[in-house]
This record gives C-alpha cells, sequence and structure tokens, in this order.
C-alpha cells in the first residue's frame, strides 16, 4: 500500500512536512484503496470523505448539477460515496472516484483511458500528451523590478527540471540595457550546464546574442518577433521585416551547429498600442519562421486579451499555413481567460502549451500585461482531463512556493493558492 492510500487521521497531521500534506490533500488524495472501494475512507479538502454516507446524494448533486452526466456512465460507479465532515455532508462536486480527481500519479494507465474517453466524448480531438514549456525563469521573471540573485534562478531551475517538466527556459541573452534582470544569462547556463532531464532553451534577438547564448553552452535558443508593428518596435528596436532578416541569421548560423530553434510571434490576439490584430498577419509571421527552420513556433497573446472565440479564429488562420504539430500557445491570464484558450486550442490538436510557475511574468515592453498562466493551474486541468504531461504537482508547487518565497509575494497560482489553503486548514487543527 503506498502512503497515498494509507487511511490517515487529522491526529498525524502535525507529524506531516509540506509535502507530505499537499500530497495528501491534492487531489490524488483521494485515491481509494484496493481494497477501499465502495466502503472506504479517504480524505480531500482537509475533510474526511467516507462511504458509510451515501453517495446516491453526490450522484444525485452531479445529475442536477451537470445534466449532461445523465448520458455518461455513473460516476460513483463501483465507489460511490459522498464526503462529510463530522455529521455535515459535504459534497465537492466531484465523484470521490480517483478518475475525477487529476493528479501526476493515477494508480492505473486504464484510468487515464477511461477520463480520456469521456473528455473526449465531449471535449474532441484533446492529446493524450502535452508538452508543457516552462516559461518561468525567463518570462517569469524579466520583468521583475528587483534583481533576483543568480542562484535564486539557478535553484529554480533545478527544482522546475526536477519537476519533470520537459522544457524549461531558462534566461535570455538580450541586450543587458533592455532588461536589466536577466543580464546574469551567462552565469545561469553555466550554473546549469550539465543539468539532465529537461531542455534550456534561451531566448537570442539577433547574431549577437546566439552567439553569447552557443558560447555559453545553449543547446537550444528562441528567437521572437511580433504580429504588430508597434510591438515589435518596442520590444526589440525594429521593423516585423527586419526582425524576420536577423531571424533568419540565426535560423541560419543555428543550422550549421544543428541547434534547434523554437519560434514566438507575440500580439497574436492585440497589442498594447495598435489594438486588435488581424488572424492573417499572426498567420504571416508565423510561417515566416516557420519557412526560416523553427521547429516548433509558439503563439503568444502577450496582453492575455483573447477568448475562446478570437483564439479559434487566429489559430485557424495559423493552421492554414503552418502545420498543426508545429504550434504552442502562450497565453498570459490579465482576463483569466486562459485556461478556456488552452482548452479551446487542444481541441483544435495543439498539444504545446508554454505557462510560468506560480503564473508570473509579463513583458516589460507590452503595458498592461500580467503574469503568464500558471503551469500550477495548467496541470491540474490537463490531468483532469486525462492528458498526461509527466510532471509531478507536488514538485511543481514546491518549485513555485520556492519562488514566491524569494519574491516575497502570493503565488498566481489559483492551484497552489487552494492546496496551501487546504494544508494551512488541515495544520490548525
Ligand atoms: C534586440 C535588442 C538587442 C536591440 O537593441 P538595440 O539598442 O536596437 O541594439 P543595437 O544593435 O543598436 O545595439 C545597442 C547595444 O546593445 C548591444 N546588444 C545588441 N544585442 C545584444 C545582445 N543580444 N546581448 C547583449 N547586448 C546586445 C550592442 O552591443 C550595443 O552595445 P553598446 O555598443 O551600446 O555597448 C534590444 O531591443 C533587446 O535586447 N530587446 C529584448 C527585449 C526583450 O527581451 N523583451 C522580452 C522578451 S519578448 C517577450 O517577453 C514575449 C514572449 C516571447 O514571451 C511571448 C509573448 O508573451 O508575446
Amino acid at each position: 500500500m503506498s502512503s497515498l492510500q494509507e487511511p490517515l487521521g487529522f491526529d498525524k497531521l502535525p507529524s506531516m512536512n509540506t509535502t507530505e500534506r499537499i500530497q495528501r490533500f491534492s487531489s490524488g488524495a483521494c485515491r481509494p484503496r484496493a481494497d477501499d472501494r465502495g466502503m472506504g475512507h479517504c480524505w480531500i479538502e482537509g475533510r474526511s470523505c467516507s462511504s458509510s454516507n451515501s453517495c446516491e446524494e453526490d450522484y444525485e448533486y452531479t445529475r442536477e448539477s451537470f445534466p449532461w452526466k445523465r448520458h455518461t456512465r455513473d460516476p460513483c460507479q463501483g465507489n460511490r460515496r459522498t464526503m462529510s465532515l463530522g455529521s455535515k455532508n459535504m459534497v465537492s462536486g466531484s465523484s470521490c472516484d480517483s478518475r475525477y480527481f487529476p493528479d501526476h500519479q493515477y494508480s492505473s494507465k486504464s484510468n487515464d483511458k477511461e477520463i480520456q474517453g469521456i473528455a473526449n466524448k465531449f471535449l474532441k480531438g484533446i492529446p493524450n500528451f502535452v508538452k508543457i514549456v516552462e516559461v518561468g525563469p525567463r518570462d517569469g521573471l524579466q520583468n521583475e523590478k528587483n534583481i533576483v540573485p543568480t542562484d535564486v534562478k539557478v535553484e529554480l531551475i533545478h527544482r522546475l527540471v526536477s519537476s519533470g517538466l520537459p522544457v524549461v527556459e531558462a534566461t535570455s541573452f538580450v541586450s543587458p540595457k533592455w532588461v536589466p534582470q536577466l543580464a546574469d544569462a551567462r552565469d545561469v547556463m553555466e550554473a546549469v550546464h550539465g543539468l539532465e532531464g529537461s531542455r534550456l532553451p534561451v531566448l537570442t534577438p539577433n547574431l549577437k546574442g546566439f552567439e553569447a547564448a552557443v558560447a555559453a553552452g545553449a543547446k537550444e535558443v528562441a528567437v521572437f518577433a511580433s504580429a504588430s508593428e508597434s510591438f515589435s518596435k518596442s520590444n526589440i528596436n525594429c521593423s516585423i521585416k527586419e526582425s524576420l532578416a536577423r531571424y533568419r541569421a540565426v535560423t541560419h548560423a543555428a543550422k550549421e551547429l544543428s541547434i534547434p530553434v523554437r519560434g514566438y510571434v507575440s500580439c497574436v490576439i492585440g497589442c498594447p498600442e495598435e489594438g486588435s490584430i488581424s488572424p492573417s498577419k499572426v498567420a504571416y509571421v508565423a510561417k515566416e519562421l516557420h519557412d526560416m527552420g523553427c521547429f516548433e513556433i509558439s503563439l503568444g497573446d502577450t496582453i492575455g486579451v483573447g477568448t475562446p472565440g478570437t483564439v479559434v479564429a487566429m489559430l485557424e488562420a495559423v493552421m492554414a499555413v503552418v502545420p498543426v504539430e508545429k504550434l504552442a500557445i502562450h497565453f498570459h491570464d490579465t482576463y483569466g481567460q486562459s485556461l478556456p484558450n488552452i482548452l479551446v486550442s487542444l481541441q483544435m490538436g495543439i498539444s504545446v502549451v508554454d505557462s510560468s510557475v506560480a503564473g508570473l511574468g509579463g513583458c516589460p515592453y507590452a503595458k498592461g500585461a500580467s503574469g503568464n498562466v500558471a503551469t500550477e493551474d495548467v496541470v491540474f486541468m490537463l490531468h483532469g482531463l486525462g492528458v498526461r504531461t509527466n510532471v509531478d504537482l507536488v514538485k511543481l508547487l514546491s518549485a513555485g512556493d520556492f519562488i514566491c518565497k524569494q519574491l516575497g509575494r502570493p503565488s498566481g497560482s489559483k492551484t497552489a493558492v487552494a492546496l496551501s489553503r487546504v494544508t494551512a486548514d488541515a495544520s490548525k487543527i
């Protein structure tokens, strides 16, 4: 029996460390014991969940709240129970079946498939696996006013890598006059040299940056163009056309060294100065980056004004000229639209999502841009859909906690805040 499967009373909580508490109270903590189906005891949100109470109520609740569930398989099948706090029944609106609680450790592969099957019935096209590109150490920190010490950046990268994220964007080789926060790019790269488990790309705005990145040991780089003329000028001090010429030089040099180049397009929905950006402009820049050899094109809603409606229109235009498997999405959460935007993008066939731990981020040259969508929230949603990411949510939460403490501010991740409240409440008992 794994520790997650053991029944545990609140009396044991004071002796648990934070990670154990998160594990206990994060979604997977509700995983039933194998011998316990239908009559066991599990814990969620700091509350006892006992099957001695009727799961009928839970089932009725979900049927009432989500009428479409009438057409699906009984979510409580084989594991009917409801959640209670003392004598008062508490229903979370979700079945206490592990299949309905996203976690990094599903009890079996078939559970993934079952969730996916159900999700696919209503959310057609979502992929089995999503590659998350963590941009916290770069996009997340570049806008920080106070200089974050290099060793803190390095520790953050180590923690993110150890959480299983396949790609962690480490820093930028840009002008230190333009982005003073990342002036230590070379030191950061030297410190993470040899770190295995994740790819560690860096941003390079021109050949000078590319050469410096390669000299510092970078094995992958990214160039960043914009679909808005005004933003191109304010972000990299040149027109879109000039930027594409620079990036052709970078991709050419990278090809010689077999270094993969990722391409970004900023302002894919709106620009702080120009307002709405037409999907055809985005498609044009994305195609140019693809044609010059970028292996992946990340579409950035820099100021976070996209909604599922505008995102669909933009993606449709881009997908007409760049294969969908070469596309990634990059949302900022200014209007709280990131998760629905990601979901609709997955439905359209995208399987690469950029995000930033603790929701850190913002571009110094995009007025009004808020943080990126939080990686913790993306992982929570994806695992809830039965989509694999290979990310260990507990380790990711710990990385988020680390950087928030260093920056002296609360996390921008709703998942992190919710789970930390649960563990804080539990420790008071
Ligand atoms: C592109 C430049 C360099 C042009 O800046 P510039 O001032 O036009 O450059 P320049 O070629 O005229 O050179 C001026 C000075 O900068 C130096 N320089 C020139 N290049 C470099 C370099 N690579 N590294 C270090 N130094 C450099 C160069 O050597 C020279 O030094 P000086 O002779 O005066 O001492 C500048 O505008 C810049 O660094 N911009 C970067 C802005 C930035 O990093 N923005 C944030 C990233 S984009 C983003 O966040 C959006 C994204 C990707 O996340 C997606 C989304 O959300 O939309």
